[in-house]
């Protein structure tokens, strides 16, 4: 137990439209890279959780698929788990993209942010684009839409104004004990960020649909002896894709795609556990999974539906 008696814990939500930066601000936090980030929407699909841990307090930070208006199941249960996130949070951050407003989705954010009583900051982020004057309307029209307990301008990607925005979280924290030890960063387990870092390889080596219609799973996660006994990390990664034609085209002329994909995927994993690995990866398909209710639990990670 801590024996400090001012200790601080509490939940902290990141919400807000697709690509805005959300999980570019949790790897910011962190310090490290736990949530995967391409230039694509949607990339995120669950909530993903990650711990800061000081003397003075432990955030439990809750990135959530970004949101939109659902055109499949998948899309849905990626809205449901993002607003699910709400409820049960001490404080939220709502990011908004400066550079890319996006009225009709912050419009309906905000109408389910004034149904919970979490605590509200306004986070604008990416102003490393922008001359700090264009803010202001921003914050005229903000203020009246609703009332936040701050508004902050940061860049998640420089991490300007990151420090301020920690600080103002910590105030609001309820005290608490620490939930987790202080060395984990992730309530999750590693065959998840695993599998992250392959669908994160493949969204930005594929276009149009197919990023959206693959799934990973880690099927086998195995330390093994090499002949010189080195010690090396077997992995297998299985890619579901909906059809043959996006099974193809992952796999690439002469197995070249999916080949590209696992030596950019191994280099981020191999940071990760810190640890040699052989990834192997296999692409195979489960005709329209994103739409099927059991697949999407199986494939998704969407526990309760
Ligand atoms: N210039 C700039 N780019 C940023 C900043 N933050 C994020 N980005 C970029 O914006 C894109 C989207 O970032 P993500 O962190 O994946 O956004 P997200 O909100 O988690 O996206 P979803 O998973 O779709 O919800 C990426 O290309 C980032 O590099 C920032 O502060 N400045």
């Amino acid at each position: 137990m801590d024996e400090n008696q001012n200790f601080k814990s509490g939940y902290v939500s990141i919400i807000g439209a697709s690509n805005v930066g959300k999980s570019t601000l949790l790897n910011t936090i962190l310090g490290q890279k736990i949530a995967i980030v391409t230039p694509k929407p949607q990339t995120t699909r669950n909530q993903i959780r990650g711990i800061v841990t000081t003397d003075a307090h432990q955030i439990v930070f809750v990135d959530t698929p970004g949101l939109m208006n659902p055109k499949y199941r998948l899309q849905s249960e990626m809205v449901k788990t993002a607003y699910g996130a709400l409820g049960d949070a001490d404080v939220v951050l709502f990011v908004i993209d400066i550079t890319r407003r996006n009225p009709e989705i912050e419009d309906e954010i905000l109408k389910r942010l004034k149904r919970v009583k979490s605590t509200t900051i306004l986070v604008l982020n990416k102003v490393d684009l922008v001359a700090k004057p264009t803010l202001l309307p921003i914050f005229e029209d903000y203020s009246q839409k609703f009332e936040f307990a701050h508004m902050i301008p940061i860049s998640a990607l420089t991490a300007d104004g990151v420090p301020l925005l920690l600080e103002q979280i910590e105030t609001y924290l309820p005290l608490g004990p620490r939930y987790f030890p202080e060395d984990q960063l992730s309530d999750l387990p590693e065959r998840f960020f695993i599998a992250e870092t392959v669908r994160e390889k493949i969204m930005l080596m594929t276009q149009r649909e197919i990023p959206y219609a693959c799934a990973v799973v880690i099927e086998e996660f195995e330390k093994r002896q090499t002949k010189k006994s080195d010690e090396i990390i077997y992995i297998r990664a299985v890619v579901y894709a909906e059809r043959q034609t996006q099974k193809q085209i992952i796999i690439g002329k002469g197995g070249k795609v999916a080949k590209r994909v696992g030596e950019l995927a191994r280099i981020d994993i191999e940071k990760f556990l810190d640890a040699r690995v052989f990834l192997e990866i296999y692409v195979t398909v489960k005709t329209d999974w994103r739409k099927d209710a059991r697949q999407l639990k199986e494939l998704g990670g969407f526990a309760d539906m």
